[in-house]
């Protein structure tokens, strides 16, 4: 990587320069409408979403039946609570994984904030809400209002996903229901400066899918195919939708992971990604239908709480990614 060098107070720092293609990403886009219809029209939606994880490992949601003041509620109290003063912030201060509710404000070498994030636990809603902040004041009625919808979709979607991939509509469902829903509010600062610069390091992420809502553009995406990171192009009331490292090993690999960045531009950016899985000491497992002689099973089960024992014990002594971790040798 080509690397900048700039200044920054007295100190000269090297960063490296983000290489992004010229051209953003198109993504399918699928009518959420269509899935909630039968027949015909609903299995091709189902198609699509299978054509659209097999090959990006994402999808962009239109048509999806929240109200834009549900979504602008819910980025508005994310935002007004990463405004509030440092002080207020820090009763939920914490490197433990395992809090309920956890803020951390990210810095980069330059001192500069990079990100903060307010990440907390949201199914079921009632046994999580009440360590939720109490202030901004309409903070828990305002994503809570979101958390509720956004579940609902990812459920819909989940169902179309695995229906996708040939496994059978009772497939799990239970097990979904009951699952996880992890919400991590991200804000990202404004930057004067002319070149974007990283907020969010590639990465995936853990569950089975993502549902990110954002104020504006930022958040790339690293293309497998042409081997380069990609923006996704700003559409008005769309839902991006990404594929975790959970759903990689249910499908045996047939749908990838989605390597995922964000980066911050000259606005200031909140973004809300929802993330659905089983539920914490559920282990996930490759479907059975899905090993054949020519795909023996590629990955070893685990459950959210392995990732958080395995994210644990990386912070302190560094290493791979969790879905590595988890690769059967021999594959
Ligand atoms: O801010 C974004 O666009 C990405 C956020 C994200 O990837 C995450 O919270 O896991
Ligand atoms: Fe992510």
């Amino acid at each position: 990587m080509a690397a900048a060098q700039e200044m920054v107070g007295l100190a000269r720092i090297t960063r490296p320069v983000l290489q992004v293609a010229a051209e953003p990403v198109s993504l399918p886009v699928i009518d959420l409408g269509q899935l909630r219809k039968h027949s015909r029209t609903r299995s091709l939606a189902i198609q699509e979403i299978g054509r659209a994880c097999e090959r990006h490992g994402c999808f962009q949601v239109i048509n999806h039946g929240i109200h834009e003041s549900v979504t602008w509620g819910a980025l508005e109290a994310a935002s007004d609570f990463f405004n509030l003063s440092s002080e207020e912030k820090a009763e939920f201060e914490s490197k433990d994984l395992r809090k309920p509710v956890r803020y951390e404000a990210v810095y980069k070498n330059d001192c500069h904030k990079a990100r903060e994030l307010l990440k907390h636990y949201a199914h079921p809603l009632g046994e999580w809400i009440h360590f939720w902040p109490m202030t901004p004041q309409r903070y828990r009625e305002r994503m809570g209002r979101y958390g509720r919808v956004v579940r609902k979709i990812a459920l819909l979607l989940m169902d179309s996903i695995l229906e996708s991939l040939g496994l059978g509509p009772a497939y799990l469902k239970e097990k979904l229901e009951e699952g996880m829903q992890v919400m991590v509010m991200n804000g990202y600062s404004e930057r004067s400066r002319s070149a974007p610069v990283l907020g969010l390091a590639p990465h995936s992420d853990y569950g089975c899918i993502t549902i990110l809502l954002q104020s504006c553009k930022g958040l790339h995406i690293f293309d497998e195919e042409s081997e380069c990171w990609r923006e996704v192009p700003e559409v008005p009331d769309t839902l991006h939708v990404h594929i975790g490292d959970h759903l990689e090993v249910m499908s045996n690999g047939k749908y990838k992971r989605l390597v995922h960045r964000a980066v911050l531009n000259s606005r200031t950016r909140t973004s809300i990604a929802s993330i659905h899985g089983l539920s914490m000491n559920e282990k996930v497992t490759t479907a059975e239908e899905l090993v054949d002689e020519q795909h023996p099973k590629g990955y070893r089960d685990s459950s959210f709480l392995d990732f958080l024992d395995f994210i644990t014990s990386k912070n302190k002594t560094g290493g791979s990614n969790f879905i590595d971790s988890l690769m059967l040798t021999g594959n």
